[in-house]
């Protein structure tokens, strides 16, 4: 498929987890600040992120959350990188942008697909209608971005539906996070790596 397959798997808070996600070639790896039962502090997030090799993207995960606790959280947990998987509009991520992390546009998908940039993010996330939920959305007939425009395509994604899913949208990257557990907030590092194998087959 030309350049290779972006993957971000997400939601993880075991050093177990975040060792199988490095191990298997990962390309980001989420920690969820948002409400959810995959939230973690700052304190653990901090600690897992010191576990990940400098080319692996962290990324901090918010929905709706005030900018003062978006910075502090970033910054205590030394976030590489920021998801926003809310409403927020263009000032927040304007307010964001100085503090040169990668800015990632998380976007629950209803009517029509967003498009790439309109926020100024670097990466556009298109998820289903309740994040984090491991539902797929019904992408047929929807404009997705242009090929080549970084964006990932995320929603009910696993092991076994990934390579389906990345021939058909032809996305830049994929993020998971209900389809690599066992139950609702417990990861498995088999289904990681299972994921992680499957998408890249996928997109070769
Ligand atoms: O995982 C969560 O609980 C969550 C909470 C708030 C915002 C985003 C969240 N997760 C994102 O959901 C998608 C995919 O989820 P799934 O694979 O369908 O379970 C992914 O972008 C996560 O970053």
């Amino acid at each position: 498929m030309g350049t290779p397959l972006f993957i971000k798997v997400c939601g993880l808070r075991t050093e177990q987890d975040v060792d199988a996600a490095v191990e298997a070639g990962a390309d980001a790896i989420g920690f969820v600040f948002a409400e959810s039962p995959r939230r973690i502090d700052a304190g653990t997030a901090s600690r897992l992120a010191r576990r990940v090799p400098e080319g692996i993207t962290t990324v901090g995960v918010f929905r709706n959350q005030p900018l003062t606790e978006v910075r502090e959280l970033l910054d205590a947990s030394a976030m590489r990188a920021v998801q926003l998987h809310g409403d927020e509009d263009l000032a927040f991520y304007d307010a964001l942008r100085p503090d040169g992390r990668l800015l990632i546009r998380g976007v629950s998908v209803r009517g029509d697909a967003p498009r790439h940039g309109e926020r100024g993010e670097d990466i556009l996330l298109l998820d289903a209608p309740v994040p984090g939920a491991g539902e797929v959305w019904d992408r047929s007939g929807k404009r997705l971005p242009e090929p080549g425009l970084a964006w990932l395509l995320a929603g009910g994604l696993d092991p076994g539906n990934v390579a389906e899913a990345v021939r058909a949208a032809r996305p830049w990257g994929v993020d998971v996070s209900s389809g690599i557990e066992i139950s609702r907030g417990v990861k498995s590092p088999a289904l990681i790596a299972a994921f992680i194998e499957a998408a890249r087959a996928a997109a070769e």
